[in-house]
């Protein structure tokens, strides 16, 4: 097989995730406004517990994102000794709720929550982080369902990198269920060769030499170094990794972007790469579930 791969209209190394990021939003502005012309608006509710700081910059982003597309949307703080019943509450208003479309409850939750019985507790069809056991088991079958919205980031730009994926040996790093685990469902329903690897891998490295396509999601900083890699990979990093630096703290990637920028066909960057489409796929997703709803009547 040809592992070099022809890339698609990239004429830089660089994967801008920003820039991608602006044209799904604004491809998704362009169809909120012709629902609203047939008198529909898509709702989402973001519901944040707690007082994480990043997660409430992300949240904040979330809410100033759906107001430039012209999405509805609703914030609901929690305070960090909320009980579990009364997010359960909170959760089964909104699912009843005609004006929204979607409910995204933001990760990580509070020491003491169970994450899967609140993450169920979503009407599927408003799940628009994807995370439902119903829209999981929908990805695996390859069914349209509602995806998470980082792999469906990532995804995106993959095809806007490479084009076609077909045939192509993709490798997971991390086996989260936010990210490695569709990731590796996404990838093998465009018809790659699909490995998953994770702390329990043997020989890892060997293992990531032989991807044309390495997408890392492990959480630890600059982990995966030039030898990791074939001449020519397609390398998408998802890790966020806050480092001491001189001027206090500093994001980096699961990959080591200096080290590896000479052996790769292209790379996402941190920040700047992946995590920008999460939030603008988050856009799409809401928009996706908002259509099927109105066209059940819901
Ligand atoms: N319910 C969810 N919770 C969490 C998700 C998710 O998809 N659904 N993902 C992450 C956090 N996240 C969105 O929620 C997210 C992370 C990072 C970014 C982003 O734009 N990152 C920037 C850097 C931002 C910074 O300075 O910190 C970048 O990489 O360029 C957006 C969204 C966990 N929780």
């Amino acid at each position: 097989m040809n592992t070099q791969l022809a890339l698609q209209d990239a004429p830089f190394k660089r994967i801008d995730g920003k820039r991608a990021s602006a044209r799904v939003l604004s491809e998704v502005a362009e169809q909120v406004k012709q629902l609203q012309q047939q008198g529909a608006q898509p709702g989402l509710a973001v519901v944040l517990i707690g007082e994480d700081p990043a997660s409430q910059v992300y949240v904040r982003n979330k809410v100033l994102r759906a107001a430039e597309v012209g999405i509805y949307s609703l914030e609901h703080k929690l305070a960090a000794d909320t009980t579990q019943a009364d997010l359960l509450a909170l959760i089964d208003s909104l699912n009843n709720d005609p004006q929204i479309h979607g409910i995204l409850v933001q990760l990580p939750l509070p020491e003491g929550m169970d994450e899967t019985r609140v993450l169920e507790s979503i009407n599927p069809l408003k799940d628009v982080d994807g995370f439902h056991s119903s829209n999981v088991g929908g990805l695996s079958q390859g069914r349209k369902v509602l995806t998470p919205c980082t792999p469906a980031g990532c995804m995106r730009l993959l095809h806007d990198t490479c084009g076609d994926l077909s045939g192509l040996h993709a490798v997971v790093v991390g086996r989260s269920n936010i990210v490695g685990k569709p990731m590796a469902a996404l990838l093998l329903q465009a018809n790659c060769s699909v490995t998953l690897v994770h702390s329990r891998s043997r020989d890892i490295e060997r293992l990531c030499r032989d991807a044309d396509i390495l997408v890392a999601a492990v959480g630890r900083p600059k982990m995966i170094k030039r030898d990791w890699l074939k001449s020519g990979a397609v390398v998408i990093d998802v890790g966020i990794n806050r480092i001491a630096s001189d001027s206090g703290t500093r994001l980096v990637g699961d990959v080591d972007y200096e080290d590896v920028y000479d052996q790769v066909a292209a790379i996402t960057p941190v920040p700047g790469g992946v995590g920008p489409m999460t939030i603008a796929m988050l856009m799409q997703n809401t928009l996706d579930a908002a259509r099927m709803q109105l066209s059940k009547g819901e």
